[in-house]
């Protein structure tokens, strides 16, 4: 009992530090900058931004629409200042001194088309936004939304090398969709409480090259073999689920600016220096022969502190590894081409 109360007692002694040390302004000045900010998914995103106390100034970048949204989303009464920044002239002040790079600027996908579909027009302005954040804002680190993913990544990491300023530990690739509707399908059929699942979604982004490891899914639960191989499909399938859905409308916007406010959020936190941090992102990595793969990732200080291994997989989870193998290493080399023709 005297230890529980002494734990209790340092725990709210912590808390009230944090409150005071954030109450005296001493939570560190962050900019976040959002490229694509007027889109479906830039303008929910903008929003989570807004409502996170560790952001100080919020910059909204796009090639139209910014003014409205910026001043919008700035009357907000919370802690961090916006501004809106409109074309490419404005891109440089849009970058300068951010400390994160959020991109989810480019096209969405169409019922019927593949994320690969998008590469002709998204891959150019993934190129175009690198090369600005090479220029004005080289320590920044960069969360990659735009698809193809998994070939938009190993452009921006191309583009880097090519402006000398590639720091491997600084660049992401969003993944934390995956996670997210792994974890809503996974709590679903296992029948736990969707705020307590846990599981890790490795590979990439993009039909079978997400995988999910439902053999590590906590709370465990006893799923039989049709069951994770249906959850597993329905993980890698589920933009195609809601592209169809959405019917030309584009697609999955919500859950992608939710995601993408955790996957910020624990960047934030770790440039912070909050300990243990770990999430799944794309990174550069060499867990496997390929040298990008999405797995969990500590974060702290510098970005990547630790690509984690993949831990314990099932045989079925062996298979959808080599098997997502060809397809990935494909659209790595493809982003790598493109950036260097
Ligand atoms: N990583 C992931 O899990 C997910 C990725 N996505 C991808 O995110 C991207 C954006 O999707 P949405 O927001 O739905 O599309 P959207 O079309 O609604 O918005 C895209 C925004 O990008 C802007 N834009 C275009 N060129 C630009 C440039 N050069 N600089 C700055 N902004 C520019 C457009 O003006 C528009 O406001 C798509 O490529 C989509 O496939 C979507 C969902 C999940
Ligand atoms: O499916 C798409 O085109 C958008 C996306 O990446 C997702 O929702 O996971």
């Amino acid at each position: 009992m005297f230890r529980s109360a002494l734990v209790r007692s340092s725990a709210s002694a912590k808390q009230s530090l944090l409150r005071r040390s954030f109450s005296s302004g001493s939570v560190p000045e962050r900019k976040v900058a959002i490229l694509g900010a007027a889109g479906g998914i830039g303008q929910p995103l903008a929003l989570l931004m807004k409502l996170n106390p560790l952001v100080s100034s919020l910059s909204l970048y796009d090639i139209a629409n910014t003014p409205g949204v910026a001043a919008d989303v700035g009357h907000i009464n919370t802690r961090s200042q916006v501004v809106g920044y409109m074309g490419d002239d404005e891109l440089a002040k849009a970058l300068e001194g951010a400390d994160l790079v959020i991109i989810p600027a480019g096209v969405p996908r169409k019922p019927g088309m593949t994320r690969d579909d998008l590469f002709n027009i998204n891959a150019g302005i993934v190129k175009n936004l690198c090369s600005a954040i090479a220029k004005y804002c080289p320590h920044a680190l960069v969360n990659m939304i735009s698809n193809p993913v998994n070939s938009t990544v190993p452009i921006a990491a191309e583009i880097f090398k090519k402006a000398g300023m590639y720091d491997e530990k600084k660049l992401f690739g969003v993944t934390t969709l995956d996670v997210v509707r792994a974890k809503t399908f996974y709590a679903g059929k296992a029948n736990v409480p969707v705020a307590e699942v846990n599981v890790p979604v490795i590979g990439g982004h993009a039909g079978v090259t997400i995988l999910p490891l439902f053999s590590q899914a906590t709370p465990q639960a006893n799923l039989s073999g049709d069951v994770l191989t249906a959850l597993t499909k329905r993980t890698q399938d589920g933009g195609t689920e809601v592209v169809e859905a959405k019917a030309g409308k584009g697609s999955a916007t919500l859950s992608m600016a939710y995601a993408g406010a955790l996957f910020a959020d624990a960047c934030l936190k770790g440039l912070n220096g909050v300990p243990d941090v770990v999430e799944c992102s794309y990174v550069q990595s060499t867990i496997t022969e390929l040298p990008f793969f999405a797995s969990k990732v500590r974060l702290g200080k510098n970005g990547v502190e630790e690509v984690l291994d993949l831990g314990p997989l099932s045989d079925f989870e062996k298979e959808g590894l080599e098997a997502l193998k060809p397809e990935l290493k494909s659209s790595i080399e493809k982003g790598v081409k493109f950036a260097n023709q």
